[in-house]
């Protein structure tokens, strides 16, 4: 059983593939922190910008088997598409608890490339197209390599250095937004400065909360 908070057609807003026609499905759940306020400050991340409760938010569910959710999947992608290939992106909560092979082999059937963004402290299932990983403080970083690490910045417990040596494909510093609001301007400045200094990182703003598409 698939548990899933929500599920949206929108473009990815981060990263290497930002502006992409995506579905994004967000599982439930996350092993780092129970997504409850009064646990954020003890929690192994502490700030994560998104509620993964429940199955309760729009396109979210129960699905009980892998051809159930990625007919749901498919039924959001756009029917007048033209060349574009069909694009998910696992996300969460944390997607490594409930993504599976079965499930990226349904998806691919129905020709689909498949993104997950993960904290990187779980193994992932064989077949993904595209692997984002985001490190978290001082958990334990099991995945190692990928197609892109996009590290929140700053992180008192992981700094840029410490993964720079890394087998990724491209490295980027996402500006941590903790505001309910605005994003700091602060801290978006010693994030681009620190990509001045360091050229191997590249800034990654959320595009999605600046232009207000989901
Ligand atoms: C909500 S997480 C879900 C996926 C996975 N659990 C992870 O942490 O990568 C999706 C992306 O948002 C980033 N993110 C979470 N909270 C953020 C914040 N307050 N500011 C900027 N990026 C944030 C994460 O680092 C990750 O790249
Ligand atoms: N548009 C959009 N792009 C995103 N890229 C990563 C996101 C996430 O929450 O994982 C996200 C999100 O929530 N919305
Ligand atoms: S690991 Fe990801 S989903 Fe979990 S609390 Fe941190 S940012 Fe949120
Ligand atoms: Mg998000």
């Amino acid at each position: 059983m698939y548990q899933v908070k929500e599920a949206f057609y929108t473009l990815q807003g981060e990263g290497a593939q930002a502006g992409r026609a995506s579905v994004f499905c967000r599982f439930s759940g996350c092993n780092l922190w129970s997504g409850r306020e009064q646990d954020r400050a003890t929690a192994r991340c502490t700030f994560c910008d998104t509620d993964f409760i429940g199955t309760d938010g729009h396109g979210g569910g129960r699905f009980a088997t892998p051809e159930a959710l990625a007919q749901h999947i498919l039924a959001m992608w756009p029917n007048e598409a033209g060349n574009a290939t069909p694009y998910v992106v696992f996300t969460g909560g944390e997607p490594l608890l409930q993504l599976d092979a079965a499930l990226i082999v349904n998806l691919h059937s129905l020709g689909f490339e498949v993104a997950v963004e993960t904290n990187g402290t779980l193994r992932p299932p064989a077949g993904i197209d595209w692997l984002c990983v985001s490190p978290k403080g001082n958990n334990p970083l099991v995945v190692q390599r990928g197609d892109e690490l996009k590290l929140v910045y700053p992180q008192v417990e992981a700094p840029p250095e410490a993964f720079a040596h890394l087998d990724f494909g491209h490295f980027f510093l996402q500006p941590m937004d903790l505001s309910p609001v605005d994003q700091d301007t602060d801290t978006v400045s010693r994030t681009t400065a620190y990509c001045l200094a360091h050229p191997q990182w590249r800034l990654s703003l959320q595009t999605h909360k600046i232009a207000g598409f989901d």
